[in-house]
């Protein structure tokens, strides 16, 4: 398979761009970033966009124009811009799968995080990256974010409990009615907490990314899956059996 990376200069896409040149049946063609022509990608089978939220839609029109299968790791997306990213590729022949993180135990932590939300009454989430990332929260907290709403609105949990009537903005942001703090550290990379609560108990299920060769497995199992993923796949449980 014939794969390009977008966003290739980035912390991101040059390890992708690594992980593909080492990987068994797969050929880097094109290793772009921002402002270069983008003719040299289009002989790819598959892009990788490892790009920043701002570009990331028009780079996938682009692919969606040219037939190319698209692997998406840029963080950003709510559920309106998944919409739009589905209907980009209607009709287009190609496929894009779209994943807040790739890395084998954030998966973990969101299935089970998913899991364990219809028995709690509290739950806030914690995520601390290096301050070099340009979005909070992260995609990941807020991806664990909304599974974990819709699994209490599923289990019929009212919301969680808060007496809070003065904030400074200490209570973190409100994905659909989730806190989600963001902390900003130099020497961090990419940690997340999801800490459950109920009367005389809790349960924390933390996971640790030391360095973005996590992402790696994750990114290649994607790319070799999307030619026959039709449509838009969001995360890929289903492509590594997590929850199946
Ligand atoms: N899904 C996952 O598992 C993971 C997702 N991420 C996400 O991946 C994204 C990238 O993270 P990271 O690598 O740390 O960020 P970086 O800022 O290091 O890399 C982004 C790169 O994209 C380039 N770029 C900007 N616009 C374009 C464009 N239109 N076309 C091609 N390249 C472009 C940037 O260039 P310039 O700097 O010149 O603008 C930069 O080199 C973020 O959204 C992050 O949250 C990160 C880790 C794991
Ligand atoms: O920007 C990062 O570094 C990361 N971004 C992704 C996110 O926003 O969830 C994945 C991981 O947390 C690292």
């Amino acid at each position: 398979m014939l794969v390009a990376v977008f966003g290739a200069k980035g912390r991101m896409g040059a390890e992708v761009c690594r992980a593909v040149s080492e990987a068994d049946g797969l050929e880097l063609v094109a290793a772009l970033d921002a402002g270069e022509d983008r003719t040299p990608a289009a002989s790819a089978d598959v892009v990788v966009d490892f790009t920043v939220p701002d570009a990331v839609m028009e780079n996938l029109a682009w692919c969606a124009e040219h037939g190319i299968h698209a692997v998406v790791g840029t963080t950003g997306f709510t559920p309106e811009r998944l919409d739009a990213v589905r209907d980009l590729f209607v009709g287009s022949g190609a496929n894009v799968i779209v994943a807040a993180n790739f890395s084998i135990g954030a998966l973990l932590m969101m299935h089970w995080a998913q899991e364990a939300a219809r028995h709690y009454e509290s739950v806030e989430i914690i995520e601390l990256h290096h301050p070099d990332k340009v979005d909070a929260p992260s995609g990941t907290a807020a991806t664990t974010a909304r599974r974990i709403a819709a699994a209490r609105a599923d289990a019929g949990l009212g919301p969680v409990p808060d007496a809070t009537t003065q904030d400074a903005g200490a209570r973190g942001a409100d994905v659909d009615g989730i806190r989600v703090h963001g902390v900003r550290l130099r020497g961090l990379f990419a940690n997340q907490q999801v800490i459950f609560g109920n009367e005389g108990e809790g349960l924390t299920i933390t996971h640790n990314s030391y360095t973005r060769a996590s992402y790696m497995p994750g990114v290649l199992a994607a790319v070799r899956a999307v030619a026959s993923r039709p449509g838009l796949t969001v995360g890929i449980e289903g492509i590594l059996g997590i929850g199946s």
